[in-house]
């Protein structure tokens, strides 16, 4: 049995409510999946009020027995007003497909095989209508159940063409009703065959919906990263820290930006080349990670300098996640191929004051920066 997910819709429309937005609530309910059935169920109505109209036109004209007519126009209307009852109480549910699509359709070109058979020298009109149902039952069945309406189809205007022959051959003339059957039999088929390439190019679009929305995933993933070392990249840290700001504004958290600069990075890559240097601000950047708060967020802001997001809580604490950070570099290798090498990092840091533009703050810990080089470098400073 499917399982149907509880989409509701609106259920209150208001006080300003308007009536036909009520009116839809009473008639169809409020949840998503079976409005969408009721909505089904509303064109087989319509389908079927169409097919009602040309018969009693047909009984209007003298062409059909009143009370035949009268009798299939209301076996038409209790069907309908059956399957709104099982929909709008909830019973389809309990069926494999709740839309009750197929017995739906079966009904639908049940009616229409009998109004065939009722209408006459107006049969033909109604012969357009089988194709109109098979046509929303593309839309709303499996192709196999497409299949077996068509099958249905088939066999119960065959049975019905052949009863006419028989009964009435002054409108139901047997060559003509051949080729009425022959047409049937070859839409039911053509119908069916759409229906399968219908449901191939559905499965290929959410296929290929699925793939777009990974790649799209991916490529959001991408424009946020630094693709060296795998930290949120400057723009990236950007947007964290505006985000910080307004939640600051808000009376969230107060938090401190942070500028950290590899000292003498340059030696490094003189000294062993860029490969490792580039290795050595991959460690550097898991080793952060390792050692700060989890609430603290470091980017990569540029060549070897990195910005870190400090949260401060409880207040003094933002500083001590980057002093631990000093003392394991100093005991630790600059890169796995570099074993013997340290590496250190003077940093500024600026307290976010209330309301400031970001860039203020950030431009504060920049000289804070340029302080921490001056005084001699693998130190720190609060500005
Ligand atoms: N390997 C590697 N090197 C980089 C990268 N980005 C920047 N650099 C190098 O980092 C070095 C930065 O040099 P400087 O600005 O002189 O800074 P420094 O040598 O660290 O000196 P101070 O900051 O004054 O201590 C340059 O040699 C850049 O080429 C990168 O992605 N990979």
């Amino acid at each position: 049995m499917r399982t149907q997910q509880a989409a509701q819709v609106s259920t209150d429309p208001g006080p300003a409510a308007d009536l036909p937005a009520r009116l839809g609530n009473l008639l169809l309910g409020t949840d998503s999946r079976q409005r969408l059935t009721l909505t089904l169920l509303g064109l087989v109505a319509l389908v079927s009020a169409t097919v009602v109209m040309l018969l009693t036109y047909a009984v209007a004209i003298g062409m059909a027995d009143l009370r035949q007519v009268a009798l299939l126009s209301a076996c038409v209307f209790a069907s309908i007003i059956g399957f709104y009852a099982m929909i709008r109480s909830g019973c389809n549910r309990r069926f494999s497909d709740p839309t009750l699509a197929m017995p739906q359709a079966i009904m639908a070109q049940t009616l229409i095989a009998c109004a065939y058979a009722l209408t006459g020298p107006l049969h033909g009109a109604t012969v357009i209508m089988l194709a109109l149902v098979m046509v929303f039952g593309m839309f709303s069945l499996r192709p196999a159940a497409v299949r077996i309406v068509s099958v249905y189809t088939v066999v119960v205007m065959g049975a019905v063409i052949y009863w006419s022959t028989q009964h009435q051959p002054l409108h139901y003339q047997p060559q003509r009703e051949l080729f009425n059957f022959g047409l049937t039999a070859i839409v039911m088929l053509a119908i069916s065959q759409l229906s399968g390439q219908l449901m191939d190019m559905r499965t290929r679009l959410k296929t290929q919906k699925i793939a777009l929305e990974g790649a799209l995933a991916h490529i959001k993933e991408m424009a946020a990263r630094d693709e060296l070392t795998g930290l949120p990249n400057r723009r990236r840290m950007m947007t964290l820290l505006q985000e910080h700001a307004t939640r600051h504004a808000r009376g969230g958290p107060r938090f401190f930006v942070c500028i950290i600069d590899l000292d003498h990075f340059k030696h490094i890559n003189d000294t062993y080349g860029h490969a490792a240097g580039d290795a050595v601000l991959r460690s550097f950047a898991a080793q952060a990670q390792v050692v700060l708060r989890t609430t603290d967020i470091i980017g990569r802001w540029g060549g070897e300098e990195f910005l870190v997001l400090l949260q401060e809580t409880p207040p003094g604490e933002p500083m001590l996640g980057v002093a631990r950070l000093r003392e394991s570099l100093s005991v630790t290798p600059a890169s796995p191929g570099l074993p013997d090498v340290r590496v250190r990092f003077s940093a500024g840091f600026a307290r976010y004051e209330e309301n400031e533009p970001i860039d203020q703050a950030i431009e504060r810990a920049d000289r804070a920066l340029y302080a921490a080089k001056s005084a001699g470098r693998n130190c720190s400073i609060v500005l």
